[in-house]
């Protein structure tokens, strides 16, 4: 028999397990110990061991029952698809199955809902992430990983931002940046503009897409762009009439979704007010901010609740940071309320400068493996995703804050088959 029988029982107990952890919020870092759990027995038998210690474990518990069917598979390959359960694909093929919307699996489908069958990921890394390093960036290689970006499949990358240099000195290149990457045409490049001034600098300097930001804290508001939120939207409604003139989109950021850095929690009501404002001024896309990356399923579900009544819900996006590793089941969160653009940063660059404590933004690299995961489209090439990552990660000096990208540098024969 080949190991597809085993893979049936394995996932139906995963999909038990997850129900039982999905309150709880771990329920992804969890799936993909199953995953990676399931992908080593396989590798261990594609490798012809016969006296193999690796098995499928779940918290010490270990099940050599399906360890001696993956083994008795030992010539199959790995193939990332959805199949139907019992479906074993042709022979010689052992399936890791994929879930999307179109399983019929009785728990995943039941488990998960309707995903989305394509996400929108808003690289954020060259703004985002770079804005937040110590040492300045030399613009070169920010036009370089730019374009890598680019080349992966991204479809949007935020490219820099038309900020006071005083404020973010490491962003103070903006009109060099905007010049180097004049020629990239394959994916939109906004930047960031706080204020009128901002705007008309990044349209000179090419600028397509805009992007201004506010926050739902009082607080946050002052310390970030020196204003109150009411003075902030007055400046964006200048910005986003100026923008309508240029025919120019403009998208809307609303910082501390949930948690703000001084203030503490954050009212739904109080984001969904900010977010109106800005859909209201014309702003074409809403993306929500947890900023600090305090958020859980607990408090980002209601959150989107009370913004997606008064936004459609394909106008929002999410922009999670991953300060306490809770920014993928926020995600999974999210897309099972039907939300289909996901902001993050190759490597897990990034912060907030104005927001202490604020790590890396989600990974671009764990938002394009999790989604694959879930048979949800990106169009991103992950291997080419993960040389940027590489890329920058080089010149910084540090290790990738993506695991996937670490988890795959260490493991470069299941790498190749992704
Ligand atoms: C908003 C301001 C400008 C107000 O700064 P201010 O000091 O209150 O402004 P001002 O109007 O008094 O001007 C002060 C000086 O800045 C200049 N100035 C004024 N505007 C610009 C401009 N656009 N570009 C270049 N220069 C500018 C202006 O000309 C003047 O120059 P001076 O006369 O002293 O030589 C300042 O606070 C600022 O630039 N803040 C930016 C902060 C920032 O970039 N934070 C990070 C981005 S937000 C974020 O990361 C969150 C997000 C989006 O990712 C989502 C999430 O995670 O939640």
């Amino acid at each position: 028999m080949l190991g597809a029988k085993a893979l049936d029982r394995y996932w139906q107990r995963s999909t038990v397990i997850l129900k039982s952890l999905t309150s709880s919020g771990t329920c992804i870092a969890m799936a993909n110990e199953i995953d990676q759990s399931i992908c080593r027995a396989i590798e261990g038998a594609k490798d012809g061991y016969t006296n193999t210690t690796e098995s499928v474990s779940w918290r010490g518990q270990t099940s050599n029952a399906y360890q001696e069917d993956f083994l008795n598979h030992r010539h199959g390959s790995l193939t990332w698809n959805c199949r139907a359960p019992g479906n074993t694909g042709d022979s010689g093929h052992l399936s890791i199955r994929q879930y999307s919307s179109h399983c019929n699996d009785r728990f995943t489908s039941k488990l998960l809902g309707t995903l989305p069958q394509y996400v929108k990921i808003v690289e954020v890394g060259p703004r985002d992430g770079l804005q937040n390093e110590k040492e300045i960036v030399p613009t070169v290689v920010k036009a370089q990983l730019i374009k890598m970006l680019v080349s992966s499949g991204l479809p949007v990358v935020e490219a820099t931002s038309f900020v006071s240099p005083k404020w973010v000195p490491q962003l103070a290149d903006a009109k060099d940046v905007m010049e180097a990457v004049r020629d990239v045409k394959e994916a939109i490049l906004p930047v960031l503009t706080p204020n009128l001034k901002g705007f008309e600098a990044a349209v000179a300097a090419g600028a397509k897409e805009v992007a201004v930001f506010a926050a739902a804290s009082e607080s946050f508001s002052k310390s970030n762009i020196n204003c109150t939120i009411e003075d902030s939207l007055n400046r964006y409604r200048d910005v986003a009439n100026a923008a309508k003139k240029h025919s120019i989109p403009v998208r809307g950021y609303v910082s501390c979704v949930v948690g703000c850095p001084i203030e503490g929690m954050v009212s739904p009501s109080q984001v969904a007010y900010v977010a109106k404002q800005l859909f209201d001024m014309g702003c074409s896309e809403i993306s929500l901010g947890d900023t600090i990356g305090v958020g859980t399923p607990g408090t980002v579900i209601p959150m989107l609740e009370a913004v997606m009544d008064v936004i459609p819900i394909d106008k929002l996006a999410v922009h999670f940071h991953d300060t306490y590793g809770q920014a993928l089941s926020n995600i999974l969160a999210s897309l099972q309320m039907g939300i289909k653009i996901v902001d993050s940063s190759v490597a897990g660059l990034g912060g907030c400068p104005y927001a202490k404590g604020a790590s890396g933004n989600v990974a671009t690299e764990d938002v394009v493996y999790l989604l694959s995961g879930l048979g949800v489209k990106t169009n991103v090439d992950l291997g080419k995703l993960r040389l940027a990552g590489e890329f920058i990660c080089k010149h910084l000096g540090r290790q990738s804050g993506s695991k996937t990208a670490t988890a795959l540098s260490k493991t470069p024969a299941f790498a190749s088959k992704l």
